[in-house]
């Protein structure tokens, strides 16, 4: 949960408030994703005012359905229309008195402050008569000021998912749907041309930053609390990167070396493509693909800060026609589009975002993506299949049913254990992430 004061003026924060209920606005009545949302609600405000905001906005979409509840039940019919802004706002307000560590009455003045920042002056008699009904009732704050929330039988997720991850992983879905609410940790991809990770450990603790190296991913770093990049030393130099340290066992999985001809397809903002060309000085350019020129314009900038280089295409991948010179690669990296059900723990706008027939439709697109690309893999060469995705309709099933159909297709194991790996939230403390390894026959 948030580290905020105890204490803040009257009415102190209200902007905050009122950015967080504009961007669960946009979320869930206009289908934004947060990330789209959030930095335009909260433009014009100052920095703490921004992480409070976020903060808030991160933490309802968590727990949405036990705030909906608390909230639903306090009023005499649901608010619509031009009224609706209201709703959330009280989710905003309701999540600050159960969930963070600021004072009530800090919290009720803010949160009907921004009843009138959104133009709802004539209700903040009802944002507060709420507030302070939810507070009568609430079970006493302990010592941390935190309240427990009334329990929700699917843990904060919508029927659909519930039922795909008790249905695809009944072992492990407890543990991944009590994961999937957590805070996620950060993790940093250490730059290996500029210094090995022992030597960025002690850079660092000499800036009194704690962190751990990881046991299977060679350029990982774990923090213990979440710092801003600036804070990094050599971030802006490209000497680190953040990347979780699922998506860091890419570059190890594609098995690639220098000589090697590389595409790496779905690439931006570039996390994994600069891993390869931060590990490897390749005797051509790899080149990268990604159909967003928005998000492309990330890969440049990431790029540049990192001084390397790629051929980049903006195009649709599974077009091959439009971009490719019929050259054949040695290695293909193909990060395929996905429900992201993986990185819940990162976007918790996705569950109430996605919608369970998204996900047939998504195994139809990496279908065709794949089958689209085989062609341009040299025989000989491999192709590494990866989703943030848990769900087996996008991951085990998708490469069983394509080895099927490609009889020149075939898998490398993983690890001694397993032919494909599916990682799930948390487990080493990374995101859900999804490898197969296909090999072309000779
Ligand atoms: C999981 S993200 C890729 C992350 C990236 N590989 C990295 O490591 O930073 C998936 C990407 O697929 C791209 N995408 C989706 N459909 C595509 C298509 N048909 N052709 C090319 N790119 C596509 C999206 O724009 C998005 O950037």
């Amino acid at each position: 949960m948030s580290q905020q004061k105890k204490s803040e003026g009257s009415g102190h924060g209200a902007q905050s408030r009122a950015a967080a209920a504009s961007a669960l606005f946009q979320v869930l009545e206009k289908g934004e994703s947060l990330s789209a949302a959030l930095p335009y609600a909260t433009s014009k405000l100052p920095d703490a005012d921004k992480r409070l905001a976020s903060a808030i906005s991160y933490g309802v979409l968590r727990v949405l359905p036990s705030l909906n509840r608390l909230v639903g039940a306090k009023l005499d019919k649901p608010l619509k229309g031009k009224l609706k802004v209201l709703h959330y706002l009280l989710l905003v307000g309701a999540y600050q008195l159960y969930c963070q560590r600021i004072k009530d009455h800090a919290a009720v003045s803010a949160t009907v402050e921004a009843a009138r920042i959104l133009g709802k002056r004539n209700h903040k008699g009802l944002v507060n008569g709420i507030l302070r009904q939810l507070l009568r009732e609430a079970p006493s704050a302990d010592d941390s000021h935190q309240r427990e929330l009334p329990c929700d039988s699917m843990q904060n997720h919508p029927r659909w998912l519930f039922d795909a991850i008790n249905n695809d992983h009944p072992e492990h879905a407890d543990n991944i749907l009590a994961e999937n609410n957590t805070h996620p940790p950060m993790w940093l991809r250490v730059n290996e041309r500029f210094s090995t990770r022992d030597d960025y450990l002690r850079q660092l603790q000499d800036s009194d930053i704690a962190a751990t190296a990881d046991a299977s991913a060679i350029n990982a770093i774990q923090l213990h609390a979440p710092c801003p990049v600036e804070k990094l030393p050599g971030f802006a130099r490209g000497h680190v990167s953040v990347q979780d340290r699922s998506a860091q066992l890419a570059a190890d999985f594609l098995n690639v070396n220098a000589a090697h001809r590389v595409l790496d397809c779905c690439a931006a903002p570039g996390g994994k493509l600069l891993h390869l060309l931060e590990r490897h000085s390749f005797e051509q350019p790899v080149q990268a693909i990604d159909i967003d020129p928005k998000r492309l314009e990330r890969v440049g900038e990431n790029l540049e800060r990192a001084g390397l280089s790629a051929v980049i295409h903006c195009a649709d991948v599974a077009t091959t026609n439009d971009w490719w010179d019929g050259e054949q690669f040695d290695r293909i990296l193909l990060d395929a589009p996905c429900s992201a059900t993986g990185v819940i723990r990162r976007h918790p706008d996705i569950k109430w975002l996605r919608r369970a027939e998204d996900i047939s439709e998504l195994a139809k697109l990496q279908k065709q993506i794949l089958s689209s690309l085989w062609p341009l893999l040299k025989p000989g060469g491999e192709l590494l299949y990866a989703t943030c995705s848990i769900l087996r309709q996008e991951n085990q099933t998708q490469i069983e049913s394509f080895l099927q159909q490609q009889s020149g297709a075939s898998l490398i194991p993983i690890t001694a254990e397993h032919d494909t790996l599916q990682l799930l939230p948390g487990q080493y403390g990374g995101d859900g992430f999804f490898y197969a390894r296909l090999k072309k026959a000779q």
